[in-house]
C-alpha cells in the first residue's frame, strides 16, 4: 500500500483501509493525476473494458488492481457472462471483488469541482461522511440532511424518527456535463450544469430515482449485493441503462431493509459528454422500455422473510422474470443473470461478516462517525 501523508492543508485520509475506489474505463486514467490529493491514499480497482491487450497506465504512486477481460473470465468462468462487456456496466466487477465495507464509484471523465468559494471539493470524503451519518427515509426535514453541522430537524419533526436508519447509497451529482439521456443531449447540446445547490437529501421510501454512477458510493456490506449493473453493451438490446437498473432495484431493497439514501453534494465536474448520437442507439429500448419497467418496481413488494440484500435480489430476480419477462425475452436472460451474481458474491464473499450479515445496526455505523469526527474532517 502506497504510504503518504497528505499534503499538509489535507485533513488525514479517513477510513482510508475501509474504502476502494472503483473505475470503469474504456479510455485511459490519467484524470486521477487530478484527485491525487484526495485519492491517493486509498486504494483503487480498475476495471478495464473492451481490448484487453490495450495497455492502462496508471499515474506513479497509486495503490491500484487492474482487471481487464481475461482476468474477469479467469476469475468467474463461465458466469463471467453476468459482466457485462462494451458497457461502463462492468464497473460491477469491481465491487464484487473488493473486500471493503465501503465503495465510491467515479468514471475517467469525471475531474475536481469547486464549490461557489472556489474551494476543491473533496467528493470522497463528503461520500464518506453521508455513508456515515444517518438516513431519514420515513418523514421529509425541511432543512435537509439534520446531521451536517448547522441543521437539525425543524419543529414538528417526530422525536421518534430522529435517530433515522443506516444509510446505504450516497448519490453524487455533476457540474458541467450533467447525466442526461440522448433525446435531452441532442436538444440541449450546449448546455452546462453551472448551478451549485448545497444539500444533502434523504430521497424518501417509495420513491424511485434515476440512479447515476459516475460519481456514487455505497456500503458493500449493506447494499453491495443488490449493486448488480446487468446485461448492457456488447451483444445485449440494451445499453446505457446500468446504473438506472441497479438503482431501481437497489432503492426497492433499501426500502424494504430499512436503509436510507441520499443524494446530492458531492459534486463532481464532469468534462465529456459521450457521443448523444450513439447513445441514442444505446438506450432505445431503455427509453421504451422504463415506461413498464418504473411501474413494475413502484408495485414489487418484497416478503418480511426476506432480510439481506441477498435474499432480497433473488426474490426480485424471481418477480423479474415473472413480470417482466412478458415484456422482452431480454429480461428473462437477466434475471438469470441475476441470480449469477448472486452466486458470484456468495463465492467471492463466502465470510458470513460479509454477505450473510444483517444489515448493520446504528452503532457500528457510528463507529466510523466518530472516527470522521475525531479526524475533524467532518
Ligand atoms: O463501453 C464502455 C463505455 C464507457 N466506459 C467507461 O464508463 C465511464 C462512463 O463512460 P462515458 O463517460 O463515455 O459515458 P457518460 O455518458 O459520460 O456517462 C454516463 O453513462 C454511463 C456510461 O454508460 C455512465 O455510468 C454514466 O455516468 C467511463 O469511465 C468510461 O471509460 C466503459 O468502461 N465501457
Ligand atoms: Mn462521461
Amino acid at each position: 500500500m502506497f504510504e503518504s501523508s497528505p499534503p499538509p492543508s489535507l485533513p488525514p485520509p479517513v477510513l482510508k483501509d475501509e474504502v476502494d475506489i472503483v473505475i470503469p474505463t474504456i479510455r485511459n486514467v490519467d484524470f486521477l493525476e487530478k484527485w491525487r490529493a484526495f485519492f491517493e491514499p486509498y486504494h483503487l480497482i480498475i476495471v478495464q473494458d473492451g481490448d484487453p491487450s490495450k495497455i492502462i497506465k496508471v499515474p506513479q504512486g497509486f495503490d491500484y488492481e487492474l482487471y481487464n477481460r481475461n482476468d474477469i473470465n479467469r476469475i468467474l468462468g463461465s458466469k463471467a457472462s453476468c459482466i457485462s462487456i462494451k458497457d461502463s456496466a462492468c464497473r460491477c466487477f469491481g465491487f464484487l471483488i473488493s473486500k471493503k465495507k465501503y465503495i465510491f464509484t467515479i468514471d475517467d471523465d469525471c475531474f475536481v469541482a469547486k464549490d461557489p468559494t472556489g474551494k476543491e471539493i473533496n467528493a470522497l470524503q463528503q461520500h464518506i461522511k453521508n455513508l456515515v451519518t444517518p438516513s431519514t427515509p420515513y418523514f421529509f426535514n425541511t432543512l435537509y440532511d439534520p446531521y451536517r453541522e448547522g441543521a437539525d430537524f425543524v419543529r414538528g419533526y417526530p422525536f421518534s424518527l430522529r435517530e433515522g436508519v443506516p444509510t446505504a447509497v450516497s448519490h453524487g451529482i455533476w457540474l458541467n456535463i450533467a447525466d442526461y439521456d440522448a433525446p435531452t443531449h441532442l436538444v440541449k447540446p450546449l448546455e452546462r450544469n453551472k448551478r451549485y445547490v448545497d444539500a444533502v437529501m434523504t430521497i424518501p421510501k417509495g420513491a424511485l430515482f434515476p440512479m447515476s454512477a459516475m460519481n456514487l458510493a455505497f456500503n458493500r456490506q449493506l447494499i453491495g449485493p443488490a449493486m448488480y449493473f446487468g446485461l448492457m453493451g456488447e451483444a445485449q438490446p440494451a445499453g446505457r441503462y446500468s446504473s438506472m437498473w441497479a438503482g431501481w432495484c437497489v432503492k426497492v431493497i433499501s426500502d424494504h431493509l430499512g436503509l436510507g439514501v441520499k443524494t446530492g453534494l458531492p459534486y463532481i465536474y464532469h468534462s465529456k459528454a459521450s457521443n448523444a448520437f450513439l447513445n441514442l442507439k444505446k438506450e432505445l429500448k431503455g427509453i421504451f422500455w422504463q415506461e413498464e419497467l418504473i411501474p413494475f418496481f413502484q408495485s414489487v413488494s418484497l416478503p418480511k422473510e426476506c432480510n439481506t440484500p441477498q435474499q432480497c435480489y433473488i426474490e426480485l430476480s424471481k418477480q423479474v422474470r415473472d413480470k417482466l419477462g412478458k415484456v422482452d425475452d431480454y429480461f428473462i436472460k437477466l434475471s438469470d443473470a441475476m441470480v449469477t451474481w448472486i452466486q458470484c458474491w456468495e463465492e467471492m464473499n463466502p465470510s458470513p461478516s460479509s454477505s450473510q450479515s444483517q444489515p448493520l445496526s446504528l452503532p457500528t455505523l457510528e463507529n466510523d462517525a466518530a472516527i470522521i469526527l475525531s479526524n475533524g474532517s467532518a
